[in-house]
C-alpha cells in the first residue's frame, strides 16, 4: 500500500502534504503527532473512508484483508453481545450467516482471547466490561480477520502498562510471523519502541519519516516543531519534552 504525494486538507487547513509513504509487508510503522495533527485521518485515508485532497493512494489489498482497530469508543452499557462473539465477528463477519466451520472459528477465537488475556471474560456482555477490557477485544477482533495490513488507532489507550506490553508484543508477532504490515498510531512510543521499524511523525502540517533513531532526536523534532524540543534516551525509553501547544483551529464563519 502506498501514498504518492498524498495531502489532506480541511478547508484552508492542511493536515499534511506531499506525503510519499510505502507501507511494506512485515513492516511496523508507528505514527506519532500531537492531537489534531491528522493521524486518525491518515488511517481513514488508507482505509478508503476519506478521500485525499491531493496525490494518490495505491492499495492492492482487498478490503477484508485490512484489519482496523478504531479509536476507542466504549460500547453502550446495555450491549448484549458477548466478548467472544465480538471476536468471532472478526473471523467471519464478512460472511455472516454462513458459518461453515464452527470448530475452526472457535479455535481461532479461543487462541486470540487467550493472547489478549480475555478468556476470563469471554462470556460477559461487552457493555459490562471496562474500557481496557473492551480495547483488548477490539485488537483480538482485528487480528481474527487474518489481515495483510493492520491499521491501529491508539490501541494502547486505556490499557495498563502490562497490557500495553502484551498488546504491543502481539501486534509485533503478527507483523513478523505473518508478514502483516502494521500502521500503529500512538501517543506512547515506548511500549512499541523495540518493535518499530519506522516512525512517521506529523506536526504542524509537516512530517518526518525514518527509523526511530533518525526521527526521535532533539535536532529533528526541534526542526519539525520549529522550537527547542529535547529528546533524551534513558535506558530503552525515550523522554520527549518541550513540545509546543498545538496550533489552534481556524474558525470557519457560519452565517
Ligand atoms: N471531516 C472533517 N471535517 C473537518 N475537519 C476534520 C474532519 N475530520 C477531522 N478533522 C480535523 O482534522 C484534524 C485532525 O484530526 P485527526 O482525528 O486526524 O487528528 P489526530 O492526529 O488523530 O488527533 P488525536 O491525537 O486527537 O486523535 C482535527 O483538527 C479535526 O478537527
Amino acid at each position: 500500500m502506498s501514498l504518492k504525494g498524498g495531502g489532506l486538507s480541511f478547508g484552508h487547513r492542511a493536515l499534511w502534504q506531499g506525503l510519499d509513504l510505502d507501507i511494506r509487508p512485515g513492516e511496523f510503522l508507528a505514527v506519532l503527532g500531537a492531537n489534531g495533527s491528522g493521524k486518525s485521518s491518515l488511517l481513514k485515508v488508507l482505509l478508503g473512508l476519506l478521500p485525499l485532497s491531493e496525490g494518490r493512494l495505491e492499495r492492492h489489498v482487498p478490503r477484508e484483508k485490512l484489519g482496523y482497530v478504531p479509536q476507542q469508543k466504549n460500547f453502550a452499557p446495555d450491549t448484549a453481545l458477548r466478548a467472544r462473539d465480538l471476536v468471532a465477528l472478526g473471523v467471519d463477519g464478512h460472511r455472516w450467516g454462513i458459518r461453515r466451520d464452527r470448530r475452526r472459528v472457535h479455535q481461532v477465537v479461543d487462541g486470540l482471547l487467550e493472547k489478549v488475556g480475555a478468556l476470563d471474560y469471554a462470556r460477559v456482555p461487552v457493555g459490562q466490561l471496562s474500557g481496557g477490557e473492551q480495547q483488548r477485544l477490539r485488537i483480538a477482533q482485528a487480528m481474527a480477520s487474518d489481515p495483510q495490513v493492520l491499521l491501529c488507532d491508539e490501541p494502547l489507550l486505556s490499557l495498563d502498562p502490562r497490557h500495553q506490553n502484551v498488546v504491543s508484543a502481539l501486534v509485533n508477532q503478527r507483523c513478523r510471523e505473518a508478514g502483516t504490515a502494521v500502521v500503529f498510531v500512538t501517543h506512547e512510543l515506548n511500549p512499541v519502541l523495540p518493535y518499530v521499524d519506522r516512525v512517521l511523525y506529523l506536526a504542524q502540517g509537516r512530517f518526518r519519516i525514518g527509523t526511530p533513531e533518525e526521527v526521535m532526536n532533539t535536532e529533528t523534532l526541534s526542526e519539525l516543531y520549529q522550537g527547542h524540543v529535547e529528546v533524551v534516551r534513558s535506558h530503552d525509553r525515550l523522554l520527549v519534552s518541550g513540545i509546543p501547544e498545538q496550533i489552534h483551529h481556524e474558525q470557519e464563519e457560519v452565517d
